[in-house]
């Protein structure tokens, strides 16, 4: 079985828990608070830049000129790309920017920054591949699913579930795979627990955003 077969099943219980979230329900039916959207975009702005800088320092230490240009790629993608996207948001959405971090964007940024500077870049490449391939996988589920018309929220949708983003979303996990079948069981065994632990914290970032989740003490 391919190293994606197997990671995915191991995280299909996190993303079955992911598509029963109010907060992805809500999306798709176009009923969520806009308190929470306005949250989430403001939180996913600083995740989004950090994420592009994980991704930069993986283009750097990959062993494959290929897999540079690839992952220069996507990390242009998501400073470029999926935030101009919130940029409209921004200014749809009547959202200001924020500097405060929530304690989750927290962890979750810190995660992919010092598992990509520090770590194997095999693993680090499988800690951000649940950024990539849950999104898509949600992005079609609601898509799919949809039974609203002018839902506010459409754009988000597209974005994700569009092939644009597939195509993005196929290369990092064939990336992934043919990695993996350079890695001993043991290495193999740390890349899954990486997509495993980036996928715990995709559900929380989510969950924080529905709970508008700071910092106990400011
Ligand atoms: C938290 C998070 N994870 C993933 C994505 C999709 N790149 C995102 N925009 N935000």
């Amino acid at each position: 079985m391919k190293w994606s077969n197997t990671s995915w099943n191991n995280i299909q219980s996190i993303y079955d828990k992911i598509i029963e979230m109010p907060f992805i329900n809500q999306l798709a039916n176009g009923t969520l608070p806009l308190d929470q959207f306005q949250f989430y975009i403001q939180q996913d702005s600083i995740y989004l830049e950090n994420f592009g800088r994980a991704l930069a320092l993986i283009a750097a230490r990959a062993h494959e000129v290929d897999d540079v240009l690839t992952y220069t790629r996507f990390a242009e993608g998501a400073i470029v790309v999926e935030n101009a996207l919130h940029e409209s948001f921004f200014k749809e959405f009547k959202i200001s920017k924020t500097h405060d971090v929530n304690p989750v964007c927290h962890h979750y940024i810190h995660y992919l920054k010092s598992t990509a500077a520090l770590d194997q870049v095999e693993v680090a490449m499988a800690a951000v591949l649940p950024c990539f391939w849950i999104y898509k996988k949600v992005g079609d589920y609601i898509y799919e699913n949809q039974s609203v018309k002018n839902n506010p929220y459409q754009q988000w949708i597209e974005t994700y579930a569009g092939e644009e983003f597939g195509l993005l979303v196929d290369q990092a996990i064939n990336c992934c795979d043919r990695v993996a079948e350079t890695c001993s069981d043991n290495q193999k065994e740390l890349m899954h627990k990486a997509f495993y632990t980036a996928s715990q914290l995709e559900y929380n970032f989510w969950d924080s955003a529905s709970k508008l989740k700071r910092w106990e003490i400011e």
